[in-house]
């Protein structure tokens, strides 16, 4: 499934389906993505990379619900996506875990139990266990009103101290349908200096 990958640094989009991950991706390259009202239109990586420059996005598919797709098949979709973040750590310079400001703390919540850790909250720290610098994008905050509680809220659920202003360099409040994803691109780009790749600002 994920086989024909260019061999270049890259900044890759996860996230559960259906969070906007590909709206997010048309942003910041400016390259149409099929994107889709119900969940589960990303079945493959999308690259967009600069050949001449040896860097790309990376819009991986979506885990969790998706509409006509088995269980096993998302098992499936969610341990290839685990699999390429693991195997391509080493050129990933950021991991982009995209939410959906909306909803994703009722389904942080609505998953936590003894035998259940949320797949957000477990790619979390899943990508800064194997130590990829890790951005949260969270998206689609023009559908949220109670903006800093939201916020408040998502960071305690991840295991950061609010109030989430503190933690501007992993916190990101977007809204990529509207085109509004400044915060974000602040944020690679305050990474991207970070790393000593000042090169790579162009492209944000
Ligand atoms: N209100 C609002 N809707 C958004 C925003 N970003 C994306 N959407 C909508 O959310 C839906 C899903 O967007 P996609 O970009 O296809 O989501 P995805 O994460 O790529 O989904 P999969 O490929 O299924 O994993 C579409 O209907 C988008 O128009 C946003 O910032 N605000
Ligand atoms: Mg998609």
């Amino acid at each position: 499934m994920f086989e024909d990958r260019p061999d270049c640094d890259e900044v890759v989009l996860v996230g559960r389906s259906n969070v906007g991950k590909s709206t997010l991706m048309r942003e910041l390259t400016g390259h149409s993505v099929s994107t889709g009202r119900k969940p589960g239109v990303t079945r493959q990586p999308n690259h967009f990379d600069w050949t001449s420059e040896s860097f790309m996005f990376t819009d991986l598919p979506g885990f969790g619900f998706m509409s006509g797709v088995s269980e096993e098949q998302r098992e499936q979709i969610k341990t290839d996506v685990v699999r390429y973040v693991e195997d391509n750590a080493d050129d990933i310079l950021v991991g982009v875990l995209v939410v959906d400001g909306k909803s994703v703390v009722d389904i942080i919540d609505r998953h936590s139990g003894d035998d259940e850790i949320p797949h957000d909250v477990e790619l979390f720290h899943f990508l800064r266990d194997l130590e990829i610098p890790t951005v949260v994008a969270v998206n689609k905050m023009d559908k949220v009103d109670d903006r800093d509680d939201r916020l408040d809220d998502l960071c305690d659920r991840l295991g950061l101290y609010p109030p989430w202003k503190q933690w501007q360099d992993t916190i990101a409040p977007i809204s990529a349908k509207r085109g509004n994803i400044s915060a974000l691109t602040d944020t690679l780009g305050d990474h991207f200096h970070d790393q000593k790749r000042d090169d790579l600002l162009k492209f944000l």
